[in-house]
């Protein structure tokens, strides 16, 4: 595992998106599987700006997403769909067709998932995979409890996680309660795997990943078992470790 430490929030996002970049210098028809939630913002933003500098070309390049809300269309201003056009998609030139998101309002959820989970093993796997981490060690969706031998799944999220993102809707009452997520074996195809971190909110959870045992209830802890994993955690989100060595 490779561990870099960055000031803050800002330099840890370009930390990330230069790796991303180098990625796509390697590669322009690389496979990025992106994440959502707050931590990835600042990454998504310098890869604007860095396309807008003309340093990036996504014409050739696919995404695939780690979940989405059960029960949300892709119009849906809270939907996982509609935030990543947002936030990322509509302001680089990359093909909408070759981005990836499970479909929240399938008719035939478990039939969605194992249609993911083919997108995933044809278009993928990721040479790249993005990942922040809940407070609780979630990983995508995948919630304490669940086996490190899941692949794309349906999952009740619990309230904990409910209400870290209540933040991004009106009420409590309006988040989901299901979610359409990779699962972890899904996750580890990755060719690589970041996992970024900022925050206080994040301190503990860091310390456990770094410290703590390889164990189902700590669903990050799967991915200490991967060949390339690098760390980009800010110096709030490594204090715990640094504390207490
Ligand atoms: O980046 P945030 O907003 O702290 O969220 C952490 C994790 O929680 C999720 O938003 C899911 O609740 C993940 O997508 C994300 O990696």
């Amino acid at each position: 595992m490779n561990i870099i430490i960055a000031k803050d929030y800002k330099e840890m996002s370009q930390v990330a998106s230069q790796m991303i970049e180098d990625q796509m210098t390697k590669r322009p028809d690389a496979v990025l599987g992106l994440a959502t939630g707050g931590t990835p913002l600042g990454t998504y933003k310098e890869l604007i700006n860095s396309y807008k500098e003309g340093r990036t070309d996504y014409r050739l390049l696919s995404t695939i997403n780690l979940d989405e809300y059960v029960g949300l269309d892709p119009e849906h201003h809270q939907s996982y769909r509609y935030f990543m056009n947002q936030n990322l998609f509509q302001s680089i030139n990359i093909d909408k067709k070759n981005t990836y998101i499970p479909f929240g309002k399938a008719e035939e959820l478990e039939q969605e998932c194992r249609r993911y989970e083919e997108v995933i093993d044809t278009i993928g796997p990721p040479d790249l995979q993005l990942l922040g981490i809940g407070e609780n060690g979630h990983i995508g969706f995948n919630e304490p409890g669940t086996s490190f031998d899941s692949e794309t799944h349906i999952v009740n999220l619990t309230d904990s996680t409910r209400e870290a993102n209540a933040r991004f809707f009106e009420s409590m009452e309006d988040v989901p309660t299901k979610a359409i997520t990779m699962g972890i074996r899904s996750i580890l195809k990755s060719r690589k795997i970041i996992l970024l971190a900022s925050g206080d909110r994040k301190a503990d959870a860091i310390y456990q990943l770094l410290h703590g045992e390889t164990d189902e209830d700590f669903p990050a802890s799967s991915l200490k078992s991967h060949h390339d994993l690098t760390l980009i955690v800010d110096e709030d989100a490594y204090k715990k470790v640094q504390r207490k060595g």
